[in-house]
């Protein structure tokens, strides 16, 4: 099947990321939010991260103009409704993307491929709720969208041959590379990275180090990119802790429990970058651990 259009769900950090990329490889866009207020912010984002690719030469200006023109904003479901593939990527609650799935049922054209980016919840079950399970995939990219070469694409037990190949030559016209996963909770990427984030949450919490020297252990220790709590705020506290969750639940075993600090931290409202708080306070100039 050819896709020409895409329909983005939730204009967070993923879904400007998404839409961004998706603008960049000639797709038209329509970005959905609940929000006015995000959907400005989404677009701001993705014109200020096009600004920076231009500034190094990645991408040239006119490339930039016609890609942010590619980009249509709405706060109506029914308007996504008819692109050829809608990615879904709302917050990590499966109520939540299942009222949207439902809302999208009575408006969808007939050969509309459905997919959720979401980190970790079964892509069989979204699938079930829906008319169209064959057309249904996981389409799970990693953040920062733009710069990670990463898209995982799961298949729940329904999903035919020509989505996947669908999904799979968008990937390749994005020029990421995919990896393909099996519907289990988590599928590959948070199945590995989540309880190391969770167990660093740990060591926080039973006080083996504080919040720099954690991070910095992971860093120069191991090399990572970034630190566990560094990434766990930049990925979102709210999203670690669902994640967690559905480790927790779908594979009943008790070395998924999310620990008892990132569940503090979360009702605390302190879920990371997002809200300027979470293992670091980023009101200042520069992040201050906050243990
Ligand atoms: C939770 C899930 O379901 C799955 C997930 O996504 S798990 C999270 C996976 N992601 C990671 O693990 C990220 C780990 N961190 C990193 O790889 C790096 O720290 C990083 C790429 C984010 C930043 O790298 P860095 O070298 O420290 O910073 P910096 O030099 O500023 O940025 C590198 C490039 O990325 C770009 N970039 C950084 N953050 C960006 C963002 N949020 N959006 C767009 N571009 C961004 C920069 O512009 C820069 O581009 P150029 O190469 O063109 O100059
Ligand atoms: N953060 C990450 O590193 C990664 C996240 N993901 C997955 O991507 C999805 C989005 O995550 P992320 O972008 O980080 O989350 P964010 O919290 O940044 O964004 C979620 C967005 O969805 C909006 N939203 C909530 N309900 C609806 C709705 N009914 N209709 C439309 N939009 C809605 C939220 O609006 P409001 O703020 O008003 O509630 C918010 O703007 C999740 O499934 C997450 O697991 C996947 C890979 C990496």
């Amino acid at each position: 099947m050819t896709v020409n259009s895409i329909g983005v769900i939730g204009a967070g950090q993923m879904g400007n990321g998404i839409a961004h990329v998706m603008a960049l490889a000639g797709y038209d866009v329509v970005l959905n939010d609940i929000s006015e207020e995000a959907l400005t912010r989404a677009v701001e984002i993705i014109q200020r991260n096009m600004d920076r690719q231009v500034s190094r030469e990645k991408i040239s200006a006119e490339t930039r103009d016609a890609a942010m023109a590619r980009i249509a904003t709405t706060q109506e479901l029914p308007q996504v409704a008819k692109t050829d593939l809608i990615i879904e990527a709302a917050t990590e609650n499966e109520g939540i993307k299942q009222k949207i799935f439902d809302s999208l049922l009575p408006h969808l054209a007939e050969h509309t491929i459905l997919t959720s980016n979401t980190s970790s919840i079964s892509i069989t079950r979204l699938a079930s709720r829906t008319d169209r399970p064959e057309k249904f995939m996981g389409f799970h990219f990693m953040n920062p969208v733009p710069v990670m070469q990463l898209v995982e694409l799961i298949r729940g037990i329904a999903t035919d041959k020509e989505t996947y190949e669908t999904c799979l030559g968008v990937v390749e016209k994005l020029g990421k590379t995919a990896a393909s996963a099996e519907d289990f909770p988590a599928f590959i990427v948070n199945r590995i990275l989540m309880p190391m984030i969770n167990e660093a949450v740990y060591t926080l919490y039973e006080g083996v180090g504080n919040v720099n020297s954690i991070d910095q252990s992971m860093k120069l220790g191991a090399n990572h990119p970034m630190g566990p709590l560094e990434l766990a705020d930049f990925i979102g506290l709210d999203t670690c802790l669902a994640i967690m969750n559905v480790l927790h639940d779908g594979l009943a075993d008790t070395k998924y429990r999310p620990c008892p600090l990132l569940t503090k931290y979360v009702e605390a409202g302190w879920l990371g970058r997002k809200t300027q708080r979470g293992f670091y306070d980023y009101r200042g100039e520069t992040p201050v651990p906050t243990r």
